[in-house]
C-alpha cells in the first residue's frame, strides 16, 4: 500500500564521503555535477534558467523554496541547464499572480532533478569549510552508495569546455527591450537609424543582458561563440558583448581569441565569463575560488568613486589581480573577499564586470554599467 506521505526516496552523495537522504521532485534518475551554494532569497527561476549553471547543482540556503511557482515571463534563457536544485523544504503550495506551474512539475518537465527535506546548512558549512564539492544525485535504489561515491570522484568540472553545449548555434537577432511594467529607468528611444548595434557572443547568455542593452537603444546580433571573430567585424558594429557562461574559462582558448582579436578596435564590455576571457586575453591569469559567489546582494566597491553596489552574482573563477599587465585599471572590488570584479582600459574601450547588472534581485544598482558601454561606444562614434 502507497504511503499517505513520502520517505526519503533520493541520496545526495559528495566526494568528501558524505551521504544525504532527502526526498525528490522534478525529474528522477542519477545526476553528477559540482555543488555550489547560493544564497539569494528570491529569484530561484532566473537562477534555474542561468545557462552559467551548467554542470552544477545549486543548493539554495533560503530554505523555503518554490512558494511563488513559476512564470515564463522570468525565464533568463529557454532551458534549465543546471544538473539539479537542492532544497530545504519545497513549498506544498503556490501562492503568486503569476504564477503558471509549481516549481515540481517545471523540473519535471525540464528534465532537472530536485531535492528537498535535506539539512542544507550544514551542507552549506561543509562547502565553506572545504570548497565546492563534486556530488550525485540519485533516486536509484539499485545503485550502491559507493558507486555513487565513485562516480563523483571520477567526475571533473576543471578544463571542460561547458559553452560549446549551451551557446545559440546560429545568429539572431534580439529585439525585445525589458517590458514597461518592469522598466526602472528611462528608456532610450532611438530610431532605427542611429541605433548602436552590438554583437553580442553567446557563452550562455541571460536574455535580460539583452533586454537591458534594448533599453538602452542598442540593436543586437546575437553569435554563437565559436562565430569568427572576421565575420564579426565584417557586420561593423559599434561594439561587442562578451556574455556570462558556465565553466572554467581556462578551457575555452578559442574564446579567449576572439576577445583578443576585438581589444583596440572596437568597444568591448565583458560581463561574468566575459569578465574572465577579457582578464586573460589582456594576459592576465584566471583561478578556481574555494566556494565562489553565487548570491544576490554581493556588496562591490567601485574604485574610482567609491560607490557601493549590491550586486547579484555567480561565478567560481576569478580574474588575479596580481596578473594582469600595466595599463589594465581594476575599477571594482567584492567587498566580500577583495577579489576582482571590474576591469577597464579606458584607451582601448575596454570595460567588464565580475557581476550581472542585468539582474535587479531588489536593488537595480548595477544596471549602469549598460548605461556606460552605450557611452564608450557613442564616444568611440563621434
Ligand atoms: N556567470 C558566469 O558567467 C560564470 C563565469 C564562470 N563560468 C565562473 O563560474 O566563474
Amino acid at each position: 500500500m502507497e504511503r499517505p506521505w513520502k520517505t526519503t526516496d533520493l541520496r545526495l552523495v559528495l566526494e568528501d564521503g558524505s551521504i544525504w537522504r532527502g526526498k525528490s521532485f522534478g525529474s528522477s534518475g542519477t545526476q553528477v555535477g559540482e555543488v555550489v551554494f547560493n544564497t539569494s532569497l528570491t529569484g530561484y527561476q532566473e537562477i534555474l534558467t542561468d545557462p552559467s549553471y551548467a554542470g552544477q547543482f545549486v543548493l539554495m540556503t533560503q530554505p523555503h523554496i518554490g512558494n511563488t511557482g513559476v512564470n515564463f515571463g522570468d525565464e533568463e534563457s529557454q532551458q534549465c541547464h543546471l544538473a539539479g536544485l537542492v532544497i530545504r523544504s519545497l513549498s506544498p503550495c503556490v501562492s503568486n499572480w503569476r504564477s503558471q506551474k509549481t516549481l515540481s512539475d517545471y523540473l519535471k518537465e525540464r528534465n532537472i532533478m530536485g531535492i528537498s527535506d535535506i539539512d542544507t546548512r550544514a551542507i552549506t558549512r561543509r562547502l565553506r569549510e572545504d570548497g565546492s564539492l563534486i556530488g550525485v544525485l540519485s533516486t536509484d535504489a539499485f545503485k550502491t552508495d559507493e558507486e555513487l561515491l565513485h562516480m563523483s570522484r571520477t567526475w571533473h568540472i576543471v578544463g571542460k569546455d561547458l559553452i560549446t553545449d549551451v551557446s545559440c548555434t546560429e545568429p539572431y537577432e534580439w529585439k525585445d527591450a525589458t517590458s514597461d511594467d518592469w522598466e526602472f529607468s528611462n528608456k532610450v528611444n532611438t530610431s532605427n537609424d542611429t541605433k548602436l548595434h552590438v554583437v553580442a557572443y553567446d557563452f550562455g547568455v541571460k536574455q535580460n543582458i539583452l533586454r537591458r542593452l534594448v533599453s538602452y537603444g542598442c540593436k543586437i546580433t546575437v553569435v554563437p561563440s565559436k562565430f569568427p571573430a572576421s565575420e564579426v567585424l565584417k557586420l561593423n558594429p559599434d561594439g561587442v558583448l562578451f556574455s556570462n557562461g558556465p565553466g572554467d574559462p581556462s578551457a575555452v582558448p578559442y574564446a579567449v581569441d576572439s576577445v583578443r582579436s576585438f581589444l583596440g578596435k572596437l568597444p568591448v564590455f565583458g560581463i561574468c565569463m566575459g569578465h574572465q576571457l577579457l582578464g586573460q586575453a589582456l594576459g592576465g591569469k584566471t583561478f578556481k575560488m574555494k566556494f565562489g559567489h553565487h548570491g544576490g546582494n554581493h556588496p562591490v566597491r567601485h574604485l574610482p568613486t567609491g560607490r557601493i553596489e549590491i550586486s547579484a552574482q555567480n561565478h567560481n573563477y576569478a580574474v588575479d589581480i596580481a596578473s594582469l599587465p600595466e595599463g589594465v585599471e581594476v575599477t571594482h572590488i567584492n567587498l566580500n573577499d577583495g577579489t576582482c570584479a571590474g576591469l577597464t582600459i579606458p584607451a582601448m574601450k575596454v570595460m567588464s564586470i565580475q557581476y550581472h547588472p542585468e539582474a535587479s534581485p531588489g536593488p537595480h544598482d548595477a544596471d549602469p554599467a549598460f548605461y556606460d558601454f552605450v557611452q564608450m561606444m557613442s564616444q568611440n562614434q563621434a
